[in-house]
């Protein structure tokens, strides 16, 4: 059976202090994450190490990276491994984040790499598509999405493509405020659950958590939550509030 999801990603925001007090407050909130859910908390590098060290005592509570490198070492000034991120308990990693794409120029070839190597070292993949609004302005959104779904996640065999998160991200929607509707979420949602079940198989298609990101907050969380289709989300401003993030998690499918 499919998790449900909350995964924060506080982006490059916050100083130390700062960090450690939201992922505490949040921590401390009581919360009951049940086994068929996570939270993840995608938080800046410096803090990973502290961050993996507190979720420890905390049942289904995981720390991931906000990006990995390509490669597991050698002479890559300023980046990042997965065997470095493994060393220090961080389990999950964000992949492809629309931001990632757009800034660093991430083509869903080198996304490829980056996967297969989170695979390899037990790492889960939130893998992060989505469309912009000139591709949805002309409905072709789904075809956008299929294709980045196909180039870097279609090679993963059936066990591989099982321990990948989806995160359905529509960039018109990150950090605008204009969130999708949960009908349109849910229409995408379901397309890319078809997509992976004429790939990969029904069963198998079921298995797999999609996530819906793009100003979700505490207030729309459980509409969009509460589609079949969607299983949590990965969120941004919101997950930098405590109440506001809290509230998220509470919204969760159980
Ligand atoms: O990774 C999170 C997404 O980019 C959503 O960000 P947002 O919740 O601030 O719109």
């Amino acid at each position: 059976m499919r998790k449900q999801i909350a995964a924060a990603n506080w982006k490059m925001n916050l100083t130390i202090n700062e960090a450690e007090t939201l992922l505490y407050t949040i921590l401390d909130a009581n919360l009951e994450v049940s086994e068929n859910q996570k939270v993840v908390f995608a938080v800046p590098a410096p803090y990973l190490t502290l961050a993996a060290k507190k979720v420890t005592d905390h049942s289904n509570v995981f720390i991931a990276a906000q990006n990995i490198y390509s490669k597991k070492s050698g002479a890559f000034t300023g980046e990042v491994s997965v065997t470095m991120l493994k060393s220090i308990g961080v389990d999950h990693a964000v992949i492809g984040h629309s931001e990632r794409r757009e800034y660093f120029n991430e083509s869903n070839e080198f996304l490829r790499e980056k996967v297969k190597l989170c695979l390899e070292e037990n790492i889960v993949p939130i893998f992060c598509c989505g469309e912009a609004l000139p591709v949805r302005e002309v409905n072709q959104q789904n075809q956008f999405v299929q294709t980045q779904l196909e180039e870097s996640l279609f090679d993963l065999s059936a066990d591989e493509i099982q321990q990948v998160v989806i995160a359905y991200e529509p960039i018109w929607a990150i950090g605008t405020g204009k969130t999708a509707t949960s009908e349109q979420a849910q229409e995408m949602h379901a397309h890319i659950r078809s997509q992976l079940a004429a790939k990969y198989g029904e069963a198998i298609a079921n298995n797999i958590s999609i996530l819906y990101g793009g100003s979700v907050k505490a207030s729309n969380a459980k509409e969009i939550f509460g589609k079949p289709d969607v299983d949590g989300g990965l969120v941004g401003g919101a997950s930098l509030v405590a109440d506001e993030f809290v509230a998220i998690i509470k919204a969760l499918k159980s």
